[in-house]
């Protein structure tokens, strides 16, 4: 049933790879998931870097589909865990060449805070990689509703729309049609190069996915003079992260393990916690409880996303938000055997972490 891609005869033998990138919450899974579950025939192995230590992402996606996702957490890939992409990159193409494995092309979807250029660096930068990987594009999703503000005021967002071969514009349907034409031509002026599309809810043709070859080495030299500079790639262009790296008072830092702590900027603001418990919500209460949080703390809540135990259903219940925006859906149903517990992620400037806490608890059945 594998359909070869009709570009293979022009790369033989490389692997093409995508990453996908765009800032917390833009859209990137539900793009993802959609392009998994078409029925394209090809096999896609899926590369999946989250943000803190709970793999939520992976619940979302795995639950639906049953391609090779391989986790890479405990660190930003652009940074801490590089070479970890690195190496999970070699041993996929290892396997696959034992015949382990069985796929024709890579997806990496990066956190919402990573900087894109290291990860694509990471396909010049190593032999091994270079002869058997091309990248094929980096697609950057932008929120249509959070966009301006996050571009005002994250570098990581401006980065990720600089790197961009491919622009989507998600949420188009939160905004009128103005702001989308006022916010595609400041795209426009960040990035004349990339295309520029409107995805609803990540629905969007594959060939506008896979196949760009959009990646052009002198394009990404234009925007970042460092960019094959691959020990410096944090010091020259402000590789600005917000997000926290492993300092004190800190919970589930995610870039516990970065060897290069002296690189970074240290007011870092981002912080991630996680909820996490085996009774199952008292589904009124916790809808009171986020409908006032978000009613305070929107703003400064950037991301939070969970797997939920739920009375009254059997089913797992998908939740996530971006600033005061929440919802929720229902996924696959617990597996016999399977422990109920809920996850939740939050993702924010200065968030309460106590009153949260104790307010989830508090909405426990
Ligand atoms: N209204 C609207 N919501 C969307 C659209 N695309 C995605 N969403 C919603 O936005 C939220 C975030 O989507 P995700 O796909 O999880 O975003 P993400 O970029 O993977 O998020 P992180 O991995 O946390 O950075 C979800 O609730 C989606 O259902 C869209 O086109 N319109």
């Amino acid at each position: 049933m594998s359909t070869a891609p009709d570009t293979a005869a022009a790369a033989p033998g490389l692997i093409p790879a995508t990453i996908l990138t765009g800032f917390l919450g833009s859209g990137k899974t539900t793009l993802l998931k959609r392009v998994l579950t078409e029925t394209h025939g090809q096999k896609i192995a899926v590369i999946e870097n989250e943000f803190g230590e709970e793999n939520i992402d992976n619940d979302i996606l795995v639950s639906e589909t049953n391609e090779q996702i391989i986790q890479l957490s405990n660190g930003c890939v652009c940074c801490s865990i590089r070479e970890d992409l690195r190496t999970t990159l070699a041993d996929l193409a290892a396997r696959r060449r034992k015949g382990e494995l069985d796929f024709e092309r890579v997806v990496i979807e990066t956190t919402g805070l990573a900087d894109p250029g290291p990860v694509a660096q990471t396909f010049f930068m190593d032999d091994e990689i270079a002869e058997t990987f091309l990248l094929d594009s980096i697609l950057t999703l932008v929120d249509a509703k959070h966009a301006n503000e996050q571009l005002d005021t994250r570098q990581e967002a401006r980065r990720q729309v600089g790197f961009a071969d491919q622009l989507f514009l998600s949420k188009t349907d939160l905004v009128d049609a103005d702001a989308v034409d006022a916010l595609s031509h400041r795209l426009k002026h960040m990035n004349p190069r990339a295309p520029q599309q409107r995805v609803h809810f990540g629905e969007v043709p594959i060939k506008d996915v896979f196949d760009l070859r959009g990646f052009n080495l002198n394009a990404k030299l234009e925007i970042d003079p460092a960019f094959l500079n691959a020990d410096d790639h944090d010091h020259d262009h402000g590789h600005d992260h917000g997000h926290d790296h492993g300092h004190e008072g800190h919970d589930h830092a995610p870039g516990e393990h970065c060897d290069h702590p002296h690189h970074h900027h240290h007011d870092d603001d981002v912080k991630s916690f996680v909820f996490r418990s085996e009774r199952p919500f008292n589904p009124a209460k916790l809808e009171d409880f986020l409908g006032a949080i978000v009613q305070v703390y929107g703003p400064k809540m950037l991301r939070y996303k969970g797997v939920l135990n739920m009375n009254g259903t059997d089913k797992k219940v998908i939740f996530q938000g971006v600033h005061q925006l929440m919802g929720s859906d229902l996924g696959p149903k617990w597996m016999p055997g399977e422990k109920k517990v809920s996850k939740m992620v939050f993702i924010g400037i200065d968030l309460p972490k106590d009153i949260l806490l104790q307010g989830l608890e508090g909405c426990l059945a």
